[in-house]
């Protein structure tokens, strides 16, 4: 029988710890945008013509991508972003829908930095998909030190993985302010019933957000000087100016987009999203002390 042939695409921060983490128990092939000097690095038709496709690319650029680069042949996709598009408030489940067919796609959630990742150190994740047969495919392909677990709950997962981004930039605000542990916890603790509502108006499990994918990976980013998103929160809680911060960083956070698809799609229905639309303004120019006296005051 033909072995299955897989492929990473998106050579960034978790692209390169998924390549890692899934050349563990098979040769796995890497492309990206830019050539890598990196074993098994190919180009992007190699990659496509895969059979099992892993896609690790920032979420705004995903419509793009699939537009320029992207032509459906069976092939079976694992999502490894976690945001909203900002321009049209779509998740990345729809944007796919227009590529991909529901059963031949699943998402990745949970906590995960990917400079652990690509140390073997342990962590869990869950594989979001429709399809439980997709999982099981999966599944074997991730080595012994991720454990993986099954959810049908695509939109919980989606929800979850790109909210907590949004949070992770108002802790990182509150942490940059000195405003202590207690307003810390109380800010994560809402922000994740604030996720949960946003969550189940768009269809997801509620019990998505207690587990791995919600609670687990909010908690992770919120809490950490290794999430990029949390330090963009550092730095405006510093004054710094928001494309200074984005360029130090270098790499993708999430969070500042999303926060604008959020604020916009609780806007057109009406859902009480108070953290994120804080986040919006501090993003469009508001005080962060300001905003987050406007959180915590009665
Ligand atoms: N880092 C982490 O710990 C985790 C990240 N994620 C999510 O994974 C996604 C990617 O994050 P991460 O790898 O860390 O980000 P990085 O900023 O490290 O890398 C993003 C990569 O995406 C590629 N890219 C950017 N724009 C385009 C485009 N228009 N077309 C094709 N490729 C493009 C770039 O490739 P090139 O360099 O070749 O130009 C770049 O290396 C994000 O949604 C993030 O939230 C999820 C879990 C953990
Ligand atoms: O999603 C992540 C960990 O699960 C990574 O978070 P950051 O993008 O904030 O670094």
């Amino acid at each position: 029988m033909k072995e299955k042939s897989i492929a990473v695409i998106g050579a960034g921060k978790w692209g390169l710890s998924l390549h890692f983490a899934l050349s563990q128990r098979q040769k796995c092939l890497i492309t990206s945008r830019t050539k890598r000097d990196i074993k098994n690095f190919v180009d992007l038709q190699t990659a496509l013509d895969c059979d099992y496709l892993v896609i690790a690319i920032p979420a705004q650029e995903i419509r793009s991508w699939l537009k320029e680069n992207f032509v459906f042949k069976g092939q079976k996709i694992l999502v490894a972003s976690k945001g909203i598009e900002a321009s049209s408030g779509q998740f990345l489940n729809e944007i796919y829908a227009d590529f991909v067919p529901d059963e031949n796609i699943g998402f990745i959630s949970g906590p995960s930095f990917a400079a652990e990742v690509i140390k073997g150190l342990p962590c869990a994740l869950v594989i979001n998909s429709i399809s439980k047969k997709l999982y099981v495919e999966f599944e074997v392909c991730f080595p012994d030190f991720i454990k993986t677990y099954y959810s049908s709950d695509v939109i919980g997962a989606e929800v979850a993985g790109a909210y907590k981004n949004v949070l992770a930039i108002a802790s990182g605000i509150c942490e940059g302010l000195n405003l202590g542990k207690n307003a810390q916890a109380s800010l994560i603790a809402r922000g994740l019933v604030e996720m949960q509502r946003f969550g189940k108006h768009f269809g997801a499990d509620e019990s998505s957000f207690l587990g791995l994918s919600g609670a687990g990976d909010l908690f992770l980013t919120a809490s950490s000087t290794m999430s990029r998103n949390f330090r963009v929160g550092l730095g405006l809680a510093n004054d710094k100016n928001l494309d200074e911060i984005l360029k130090e960083l270098g790499e993708v956070a999430e969070g500042v987009k999303t926060s604008i698809a959020i604020k916009e799609l609780s806007k057109k229905h009406n859902i009480y999203t108070p953290i994120a639309n804080e986040v919006y303004h501090i993003i469009n120019g508001k005080n962060p002390k300001d905003s987050l006296r406007d959180l915590l005051k009665n």
